[in-house]
């Protein structure tokens, strides 16, 4: 797929930028802060719906201006698809395909596909289950768009159990005489859907980033990635995981009511990272870690060619210059012309001439982008 034009108006710090994109690869080069995550961010909210800085709509849009708005052309092997996305302070959004407003954003998910690679990525070996769950749901959004909805059930009923379980506190009711059985139930249904999406990707993921890993680190190290579900799944059976759920959260009824809140479900879900069987986050140095992150995203940009049968984009955010010459050229070869790539750079001198040359450059500056960095 090929993203033909980007238009941003109020969206950050951008007024109103259209970009064309007209080289596989696009290098965005500018100092601190002038804007280049910011486009990057855009592409990834087209493609997920969801900004892997954890941004809300409000930080999106432009002071002073009630909307911001993205747009786009899109080039697949199926045809030219228009993208609009609109985002409101009050966290209300509008998307539209090719002029048509879509109900469901559901429908707007999986029109253009990209990896999102940034330094932040690191947190995905250092940071907490959380970092790894998200990372998880925003690769599954773009496998099976409904997972967005699935996940948005999941996380309202937990919010009303949760609730729930909080006015129980209260009340002098025990866990027998409540009617939290009727959120049991919910929460049962839409989890083991969690679960079983979760399980099933990360089985096809991860045979993927282990063989790049073993590439990357020159067979000296074996990645291993566990899904370690918070209810135990013994099969991957719809009927086998809602009854262990139900048992688990009925074992522990009591502590939740004292607690106030869900002891039990893919809310509490981590992805192991081992490295030679060691907890990846206490193996080795941060270059070893980069490797790793390295051979996560490879493998996203193949599992999602391989299932939505064409390349995503490759957004590289200010990460090139951080890895070494061979990391980065292992990068390079698997990227060639095949997947289009913007990047991100505070210099061009970290990029070799050759692919200088077959680049487009764009210069950032101050929410503007410049064709040359001709005196201005
Ligand atoms: N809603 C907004 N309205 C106006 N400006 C914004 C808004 N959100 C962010 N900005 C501005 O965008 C700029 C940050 O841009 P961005 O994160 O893209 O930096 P960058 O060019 O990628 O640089 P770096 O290399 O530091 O990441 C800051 O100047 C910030 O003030």
């Amino acid at each position: 797929m090929y993203l033909k034009t980007l238009h941003l108006r109020h969206f950050r710090n951008y007024y109103d930028q259209r970009v064309e994109f007209t080289a596989a690869k696009t290098i965005l080069v500018g100092n601190n802060a002038q804007g280049k995550s910011n486009l990057l961010e855009a592409v990834e909210l087209l493609a997920t719906l969801r900004s892997h800085r954890m941004a809300r709509d409000r930080d999106f849009v432009q002071e002073e201006e009630p909307i911001a708005q993205i747009n786009a052309t899109l080039e697949r092997d199926t045809g030219v698809s228009d993208l609009s996305l609109i985002l409101r302070r009050n966290g209300r959004r509008t998307v539209a395909l090719n002029g048509e407003s879509l109900r469901r954003q559901m429908d707007f998910l999986g029109v253009l596909n990209a990896v999102q690679f940034s330094s932040l990525d690191l947190e995905l070996v250092r940071g907490g289950p959380e970092v790894r769950r998200n990372w998880l749901d925003t690769l599954l959004i773009q496998l099976e768009p409904v997972y967005a909805h699935i996940l948005q059930q999941y996380n309202q009923v937990l919010r009303q159990r949760n609730a729930y379980l909080k006015k129980l506190q209260d009340s002098q009711l025990t866990t027998q005489d409540s009617a939290l059985a009727i959120w049991d139930a919910q929460l049962v249904t839409t989890g083991t859907k969690v679960i079983r999406r979760r399980d099933r990707a990360l089985a096809r993921l991860a045979p993927l980033a282990t063989a790049w890993h073993t590439s990357i680190s020159g067979s000296t190290e074996v990645l291993q990635i566990n899904y370690t579900p918070n209810v135990q799944l013994m099969q991957n059976q719809p009927e086998q995981v809602q009854q262990a759920f139900l048992s688990q959260l009925q074992q522990r009824a009591v502590p939740e009511m004292y607690r106030g809140t869900t002891l039990v479900g893919p809310h509490r879900d981590e992805v192991e990272l081992t490295i030679n069987q060691t907890p990846a986050r206490q193996y080795g140095s941060q270059g070893q870690q980069r490797t790793l992150v390295l051979a996560l995203k490879l493998a996203e940009l193949q599992l999602i060619e391989e299932v939505v049968k064409e390349p995503p984009l490759l957004l590289l955010d200010d990460v090139l210059a951080e890895l070494d010459p061979s990391r980065q050229n292992q990068l390079l070869d698997t990227i060639q012309d095949r997947f289009q790539t913007l990047i991100t750079t505070t210099h061009l001198s970290s990029f070799d001439a050759q692919w200088l040359n077959s680049s487009q450059i764009l210069f950032v500056e101050q929410g503007k982008i410049f064709t040359s960095n001709a005196i201005r």
